[in-house]
């Protein structure tokens, strides 16, 4: 029996079955072995450790900030103290916003489709959504009464699990229309790592278009590191939102050691490493395409998309169904259905597939999805 997604719930959930199965390809976090360059930062956390005991921690977050923001070619992030907030994950930094926003918005307006949790979390301070869909969102400005209706307007870029990226002028056309209805502007930039169309100076555009804006930045997808990670909740000036004071509420501040292991990865990454990473995801992206090649009915619906993710359309396949049968030889890909968080029947014959594995897993479970879609 397939058993319904809402039994199975959200997203995270699929995800929590996966973790302990030799073919987890559900989630979207790193899992990939550690290049030689991030092993030898592995190699000298303990050097590290007594680094991040002696250094002034503002110095050191300081100095993480700089690398990771330059590295992704974030040249004009606001580098003002309590303009850059980290937080332990890019979901804390996600809560903080939202709680944030309700103390002074009723309603939001969210990309659709995108990664149920952020729906989740918006909707769990109260916030009413109203979804934008993608194709709107790309295709011109978007409509007036739409925007005097909302306080914000919030846009995963690149988008979860389309990989779509949102251009420069469509970013300034975008924080050009929420000035004008002072609408304040939020990205979730996860996946900005692996899409070198979202390295343009996303911070130059939103400064010059004086809209109120929030960034929310995440370095968790990027690297193998075991969940040591940082979210950054990135904000305008006088955005009148009480984010430092929410801050307050959740936490004092991350661990110096994290950000000083991320600034490592972070320079490994400028010398060599983000370019090897982009190749590495897109090798696995083509043994998913090659492998799954000549299925009847089988698709891939975002061609260009360069996101640590793949999505599979299985044609009039239900994908949890073929999630279920998946999950019989201990193979776990992700339903699409949960991301479509308004209308879920339109993504139910999707599966996403993480790319951030090593080649062999990638192998063994597109070989493996394959003779269940053809028997299917
Ligand atoms: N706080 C949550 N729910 N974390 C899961 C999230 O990181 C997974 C994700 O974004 C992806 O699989 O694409």
């Amino acid at each position: 029996t397939v058993v319904s997604d809402d039994a199975l719930g959200n997203l995270t959930q699929f995800e929590f079955l996966a973790l302990n199965s030799s073919l987890n390809l559900a989630d979207g976090h790193a899992r990939q072995d550690l290049t030689l360059g991030q092993s030898r930062v592995v190699e000298d956390l303990p050097q590290l450790w007594a680094q991040a005991v002696k250094q002034p921690v503002d110095e050191i977050e300081r100095e993480a900030i700089g690398t990771y923001f330059e590295l992704l070619g974030q040249h004009s992030y606001p580098a003002a103290e309590g303009r850059v907030l980290s937080c332990y994950s890019s979901s804390v930094a996600m809560e903080i916003f939202a709680r944030s926003l309700a103390t002074v918005a009723e309603r939001i307006a969210l990309v659709h489709p995108t990664f149920d949790n952020i729906p989740d979390i918006l909707r769990g301070v109260g916030l009413e959504l109203v979804a934008v869909e993608e194709e709107q969102l790309h295709g011109g400005d978007l409509d007036a009464a739409l925007l005097d209706s909302v306080g914000c307007l919030f846009v995963t870029t690149p988008n979860n699990p389309t990989g779509k990226v949102v251009s420069r002028e469509r970013l300034a056309r975008l924080a050009e229309q929420c000035a004008r209805h002072d609408v304040v502007l939020t990205l979730d930039t996860s996946f900005r790592g692996f899409d070198p169309a979202a390295h343009y100076d996303h911070y130059e555009v939103l400064r010059d278009s004086g809209c109120r804006w929030v960034v929310i930045e995440d370095t968790g997808k990027l690297w193998p590191t075991l969940e040591l990670k940082v979210g950054w909740l990135v904000s305008s000036e006088h955005n009148g939102l009480p984010l430092g004071k929410v801050y307050s509420d959740i936490l004092l501040g991350v661990s110096p050691l994290v950000l000083l292991m991320i600034k490592r990865l972070a320079e490994d990454a400028a010398d060599g490493g983000l370019a090897d990473l982009h190749r590495f995801i897109a090798t696995n992206r083509a043994i998913v395409r090659d492998g799954l090649a000549g299925v009847p009915e089988v698709t891939f619906p975002d061609p260009l998309s360069r996101a640590s993710v793949e999505r599979v359309h299985l044609g009039s396949r239900s994908g949890l169904a073929v999630w279920q049968e998946l999950r019989q030889h201990n193979l776990f890909a992700l339903p699409c259905g949960p991301f479509h968080w308004a209308r879920p029947e339109e993504g139910g014959n999707c599966l996403r597939i993480a790319l951030s594995r090593s080649p062999e897993a990638v192998e063994a479970a597109t070989r493996l999805l394959r003779s269940v879609l053809v028997a299917s």
